[in-house]
């Protein structure tokens, strides 16, 4: 099958390798020339839990209309580029599924925002702990699961399908009748680390360790959980903070991808992230301080970038 990867960055960069690897045609967008240059020049290098080796035959380009064609489109931007990427590739997507999949809410309204979201399947990536090391070489720390669904919910054949294309090329991937309550799952995760992290400069064990920070970062938790109950998400159990501890402590060394984006002086996905906690929190008056605070300190330091020596 062509499979046409939209955002060759970390994760982007790991699907392409498998998908290429299992056989199929793989063609990855990407406005990275310098990667995209290397890719086409000596392979995409793959380094990390699933091996180091150089992959040869993906097509790389920062032309949409090189997907034309592809019987799968699978999203993997950052959340904020996801309405962009729907208005690129709707010329040529054809009847093709998308797939997309980004921390954070709101990706389905993005793209719904541009095209029909009738071909559109939501997925969730737990545990890969992906980063680009330069041009042409991504690396990865695991390799845990990919939960995809349908927008509306519900398990149909070509959920499953595309879940077999993905589990025919090495990964570990389950369908789900429910996908928004796994997207709001992990959603509070990213809540609970993502900005508090970021602000404090710390790993998700240091934050953790240190009671005034993690009361903190336990106020964003429980304030998404708030508003998750409020839109009618059935999580899968009652104490967020019990839920959000147990995941931290699985991965204490990590880094949330927003803090190393951050660090790397790259725009981040606050508003899919915490910044999405009080907009959903208004919609059922209620209120989100912590989430609104951490937010505006992220937006700030973000006003500054590329400001440095101006
Ligand atoms: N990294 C990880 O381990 C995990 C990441 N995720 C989620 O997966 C998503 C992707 O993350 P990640 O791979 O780390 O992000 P990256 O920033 O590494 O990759 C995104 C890539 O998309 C490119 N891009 C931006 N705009 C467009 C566009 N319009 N068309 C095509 N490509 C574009 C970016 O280029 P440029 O940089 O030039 O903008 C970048 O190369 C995020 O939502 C993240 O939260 C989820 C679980 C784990
Ligand atoms: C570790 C966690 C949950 C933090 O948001 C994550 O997925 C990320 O790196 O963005």
């Amino acid at each position: 099958m062509k499979i046409s990867i939209i955002g060759a960055g970390a994760m982007g960069s790991v699907y392409a390798a498998l998908f290429a690897e299992a056989g199929h045609e793989v063609v990855v967008v990407d406005p990275w020339l310098d990667h995209v240059a290397a890719i086409n020049r000596e392979g995409l290098r793959l380094s990390g839990a699933s091996g180091d080796r150089m992959i040869r035959g993906i097509r790389a380009t920062s032309d949409a209309s090189e997907t034309e064609g592809s019987g799968l489109f699978v999203l993997a931007t950052k959340a904020s580029a996801v309405g962009e990427v729907a208005r690129t590739i709707k010329p040529h997507a054809g009847d093709a599924v998308i797939l997309t999949i980004q921390n954070g809410l709101g990706a389905a309204e993005r793209i719904g925002a541009h095209m029909d979201t009738t071909n559109v399947l939501l997925g969730v990536a737990d545990g890969f702990g992906a980063s680009m090391k330069g041009s042409g070489h991504a690396h990865h720390n695991a390799m845990k699961l990919i939960r995809v669904g349908e927008i509306g919910g519900g398990l149909t054949e070509r959920l499953e399908h595309v879940a077999g294309i993905w589990r025919g090329a090495g990964f570990n991937v389950k369908a789900f009748p429910d996908i928004r309550q796994l997207i709001w799952e992990k959603f509070l995760c990213n809540v609970t680390f993502s900005a508090p992290c970021a602000v404090f400069d710390r790993t998700l064990g240091e934050l953790m360790s240190e009671p005034d920070l993690w009361a903190i970062a336990t106020g964003c938790t429980r304030e998404a959980h708030e508003a998750g109950i409020a839109e009618g998400v059935a999580f899968n159990f009652d104490d967020p903070v019990v839920y959000v501890t147990a995941f931290g402590q699985s991965m204490p060394e990590a880094r949330p991808s927003l803090a190393l984006d951050h660090r790397a002086g790259k725009l981040s996905e606050i508003d899919a992230i915490n910044g999405m906690v009080p907009v959903v929190a208004a919609r059922h008056g209620l209120t989100a301080p912590y989430n609104q605070t951490l937010s505006a300190i992220i937006r700030a330091r973000e006003a500054d970038f590329g400001k440095v020596g101006q």
